[in-house]
C-alpha cells in the first residue's frame, strides 16, 4: 500500500510467550486507528514494533514498501521520559527542534500544543511539578509537533479526565484529518469510537 504500513508475520516473544504471534496488518497512509483487545493482548508490544523501539522476533514493518524508518514515527508510550526539571513548553519544544524549527518558532508550535490540550496556563511550570495527567499531555503535544507522518501513542488518556480526555482525542484526530496516520492503543471506548478504523487485538493476533 504506497505510504501505508504494512506488518509482515510480526512475531515478538518476551519472557518465553508470543505476545505477538505472526501480525499482518495493512494501515492506509491517513487515518486514525485504534487498537483495543485485552489486558496482555499485545497492543503496547505492536505500537513499541511500529515505533522502533523494539526489533520484532521475526516480520517486518514497511512503510511505503520500505522498512520504518524510525524518524517518521513520532511516540508516546507509557513510560515516554520527560524532563522534569524543564518547563513543559521546553519539553514539548525539543519536538520541534528535533525537526530543525527555529528556537522561537519552536517554542510558538509548543505554546499552541499545549493550548490545545488544555495547558496553557501550565507552559511554564517544571514537568516534575505537574500532576500524571498533565504529564501524559505535555507527552502527547511533544509527539504532535514533531509533525512525523506516522504518530503512536500507547493508552495516552489513561490518567485523564473525561474533560482532558477530549482534548487529547480531538488533537490526535485533528493529526490524523491533517494527512499523517494515527495509532492508538486504548482502552477507551470514547478514544477507539472516535477513530476511523478499530483493530481488535486477540492473544497477539488482530481478530
Ligand atoms: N519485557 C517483558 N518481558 C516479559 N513479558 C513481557 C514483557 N513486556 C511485556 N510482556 C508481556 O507481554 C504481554 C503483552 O504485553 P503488552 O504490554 O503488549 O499488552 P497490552 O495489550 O498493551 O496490555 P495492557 O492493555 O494491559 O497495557 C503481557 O502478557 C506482558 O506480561
Amino acid at each position: 500500500m504506497s505510504g501505508g504500513l504494512e506488518l509482515r508475520g510480526v512475531h515478538v516473544t518476551l519472557g518465553g510467550r508470543h505476545v505477538l504471534d505472526g501480525v499482518d496488518l495493512d494501515l492506509a497512509p491517513v487515518g486514525s486507528v485504534a487498537v483495543v483487545g485485552p489486558s496482555g493482548s499485545g497492543k503496547t508490544t505492536l505500537l513499541a514494533v511500529v515505533a522502533g523501539l523494539l526489533a520484532p522476533d521475526a516480520g517486518t514493518v514497511l512503510r511505503g514498501g520500505r522498512p520504518v524508518d524510525a524518524r517518521d514515527v513520532a511516540w508516546v508510550m507509557q513510560t515516554t521520559p520527560l524532563l522534569g526539571a524543564r518547563s513543559a513548553v521546553d519539553n514539548v519544544a525539543l519536538g520541534a527542534l528535533a525537526r530543525g524549527c527555529t528556537r522561537a518558532a519552536a517554542d510558538a508550535v509548543a505554546r499552541d500544543a499545549l493550548d490545545g490540550l488544555g495547558l496553557g496556563d501550565r507552559a511554564g511550570t517544571r514537568v516534575r511539578r505537574l500532576s500524571g495527567g498533565e504529564r501524559q499531555r505535555v507527552a502527547v503535544a511533544r509527539a504532535l509537533v514533531q509533525e512525523a507522518p506516522v504518530v503512536v501513542a500507547d493508552e495516552p488518556t489513561a490518567s485523564l479526565d473525561a474533560h482532558a480526555r477530549d482534548r487529547v482525542v480531538q488533537a490526535l484526530l485533528a493529526v490524523a484529518s491533517a494527512g499523517r496516520l494515527v495509532l492508538v492503543a486504548t482502552h477507551d471506548r470514547v478514544v477507539a469510537d472516535g477513530c476511523d478504523r478499530v483493530v481488535d487485538l486477540v492473544a497477539g493476533r488482530p481478530a
